[in-house]
């Protein structure tokens, strides 16, 4: 169900980076970029390769600071990573190769839920576990999981949280055509039973126009989100976003 009163937002950010070795000059990333995403929407980004699409993911999360402007979820800002947005990156290695996928899955409960039962974290994990098709390899390792199976595993960790949103990095990029099918539909069901926010950020524009409700295009000349489009699947607007990446 819609709450708008947990919309995220992203408002005027700015990011640089200090010049890379052999250069003199700093880097504009972002440059007043603001975004607003409401609960239970679907929203891709889609931009061109190093135009800054995981910058924005990183500071929407929490995990690096903007030079300037705020992030807030709700009435909250965001200042730091916490349960209430988690993020899933391309490559699979999320996971702690140590552990099996149920300990994986356990410890990240164990982490966030306050107080924290065990036969109610057992319940969840199960529950997660079957939602993303992967009853019966509770006890395997990550190394012994193909990669669709890791990232599906990464989902299934990220949902026993019961985030409001995802952030997901290219998540099935490194995916074979049939696997990655197999990957979107199982995010597509879980994003409309559970109401969850998903930022998906992709170069892809099929993938875009598969999942998304709304499609944001990265200016990449002015470091921030420039048209944005409802999403009809119509192949006019696959011709627009085409124009736009060119
Ligand atoms: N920690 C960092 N220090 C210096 N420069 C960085 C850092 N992180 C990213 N950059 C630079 O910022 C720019 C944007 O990088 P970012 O990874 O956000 O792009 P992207 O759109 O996600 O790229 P891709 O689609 O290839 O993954 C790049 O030029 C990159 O070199």
């Amino acid at each position: 169900m819609r709450n708008d009163r947990l919309t995220l937002r992203g408002e005027h950010l700015d990011k640089s980076f200090p010049p890379l070795a052999g250069q003199t000059e700093g880097h504009v990333v972002l440059s007043d970029l603001s975004l607003e995403v409401r609960q239970g929407e679907f929203l891709s980004i889609l931009g061109k390769s190093g135009c800054g699409k995981s910058t924005l993911l990183r500071i929407l999360g929490g995990f690096d600071p903007p030079d300037r402007g705020k992030i807030t979820l709700g009435e909250q800002p965001v200042l730091h990573p916490d349960s209430r947005m988690i993020m899933i990156f391309q490559e699979p290695g999320q996971l702690f190769p140590w552990m099996t996928l149920w300990g994986n899955i356990v410890y990240a409960i164990k982490k966030t839920a306050r107080p924290f039962h065990k036969e109610q974290a057992a319940e969840r994990a199960e529950a997660c576990l079957s939602e993303v098709g992967l009853t019966g390899y509770e006890e395997s390792y990550p190394h012994e999981l193909s990669g669709g199976m890791k990232q599906r595993a990464a989902l299934a960790r990220a949902l026993a949280l019961e985030p409001l949103a995802l952030l997901m990095d290219e998540p099935f990029s490194s995916l074979d055509y049939l696997t990655r099918r197999s990957a979107q539909d199982t995010l597509l069901r879980l994003w409309r039973e559970r109401g969850v926010t998903v930022i998906f950020v992709t170069h892809d524009i099929d993938e875009a126009l598969t999942l998304s409700q709304r499609i944001a295009v990265f200016d990449s000349a002015a470091h921030r989100l420039g048209e944005c489009f409802q999403n009809d699947g119509s192949p006019a607007l696959k011709g627009r976003l085409e124009a736009l990446l060119r």
